[in-house]
């Protein structure tokens, strides 16, 4: 196979939207990815896998005259969501949705590296596909496993997420910070259940949940810098079995978002506070679980990126836009702590937002994607060149 054509991708893009597989259960991905790599030239193309981290998958593709080696990063997982398109090639696992575009994000990766298998690369590149974005922390769990080490680490990395708020095909980008950190809390609050009939016998865990949630929204409005900006969100609840049972236990999941460690943290002591508090009025025990695992702030090195505006703004046939900081998060963020480099937005288009049972990304952004990651590498590995 030569490289992909714009037909080709969006069949595999529409294939891979079919088969979406939640974090760290993506076997049927890597085994298609691995199909579609194989497909490739073979040349320049040396693949890795991880057994420790069995569904991650690294491609290093051997340039002419290395003087670096440059990353690419897809991540491959999708989200429990139940796909409300109405599309012909909708998913086919029930209650699992690639509605983040993690499909486009891999089929993207597989258009740049089709690319370098017919067209060695001046330099060593790696693509690498990353497991377990939307929770789990892929990223992290690679580098610990010291996936990027000798030949197989990258000095600088990049990364693209799609945004249905930019036109189909526009690169979106800043200096500093682009996503949030993110941290996942886990409250438990523990009372006594008993009979409806006589709440004066229990310690209703429902009402004090209630509390709790309206409490915990007064951190961002009270506790917070409105400049700066934070979000709590309580995305699952459950608690009680039936009416007529006053439940005893309580239990809520939901994330914290900040665009610097520093109002992460803060946040997160406030959520302590907040729900000790709560469980001293309400007599009631809390466990509190806090999480941030791998979703640091995604902050973007500013050579790098200045380099990468520069391409991409000044491209007559790419259309860039400077975005503000958003507050999703990307456990790509620990990956930049780690290797320099790059995320920017791609726009889709689209009325329904990431994380929607409706999301229906515009297929039309793929080629842009491609040629935009492309042409900015190509430049970037001559421009070592003209400056040496
Ligand atoms: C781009 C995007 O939507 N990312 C997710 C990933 C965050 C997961 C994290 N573990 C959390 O929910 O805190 C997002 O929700 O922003």
């Amino acid at each position: 196979m030569a490289v992909l054509t714009e037909n080709e991708l969006i069949e595999i893009r529409r294939h891979l939207h079919q088969n979406p597989e939640l974090a760290l259960k993506e076997f049927d991905t890597h085994r298609y990815l691995l199909e579609v790599i194989g497909k490739l030239n073979q040349k320049y193309l040396e693949l890795k896998t991880i057994p420790e981290l069995p569904t991650a998958l690294l491609v290093r593709v051997i340039g002419s005259e290395p003087t670096k080696t440059i990353g690419y990063r897809t991540d491959i997982d999708a989200l429990p969501v139940t796909e409300q398109t109405g599309l012909a090639y909708a998913s086919k696992n029930p209650g699992v949705m690639h509605a983040c575009g993690h499909d486009l994000h891999m089929t993207v990766a597989l258009g740049i590296l089709s690319y370098y298998s017919e067209y060695q690369p001046l330099d060593n590149l790696i693509f690498f596909f990353q497991p377990a974005e939307e929770s789990e922390n892929g990223g992290k769990l690679a580098y610990e496993q010291k996936v990027f080490t000798d030949k197989w680490r990258p000095d600088e990395i990049y990364a693209l997420h799609v945004t249905p708020d930019l036109q189909a095909g526009t690169i979106g980008c800043r200096l500093g910070t682009l996503f949030a950190g993110t941290t996942e809390v886990n409250i438990d609050l523990i009372g006594k259940g008993g009979h409806a009939a006589y709440p004066q016998e229990a310690n209703d865990m429902v009402v004090a949940a209630a509390q709790l949630i309206n409490q915990i929204q007064t951190i961002v409005s009270r506790s917070i810098n409105p400049i700066e900006g934070g979000v709590i969100t309580i995305g699952r609840m459950s608690a009680g079995t039936i009416r007529n049972v006053i439940a005893g236990k309580a239990h809520l999941e939901g994330t914290i978002r900040g665009l610097t460690q520093k109002m992460i943290l803060k946040i997160d002591e406030r959520i302590k506070q907040v729900a000790a508090g709560i469980a001293t009025s309400f007599n009631a025990e809390v466990k509190v679980e806090l999480n941030q695992g791998g979703y640091l702030p995604v902050e973007n090195d500013p050579i790098l990126t200045e380099q990468f505006i520069n391409y991409v703004s000044k491209n007559p046939d790419l259309n860039y836009v400077e975005t503000e900081p958003a507050m999703t998060g990307e456990d790509f963020g620990y990956l930049l702590s780690k290797i320099p480099g790059t995320m920017c937005w791609l726009g889709v288009e689209d009325d329904s937002q990431l994380h929607s049972a409706a999301f229906t990304p515009k297929e039309a952004a793929i080629k842009a994607g491609v040629e935009a990651f492309i042409g900015f590498f190509n430049n970037r590995m001559e421009q070592k060149r003209r400056t040496k």
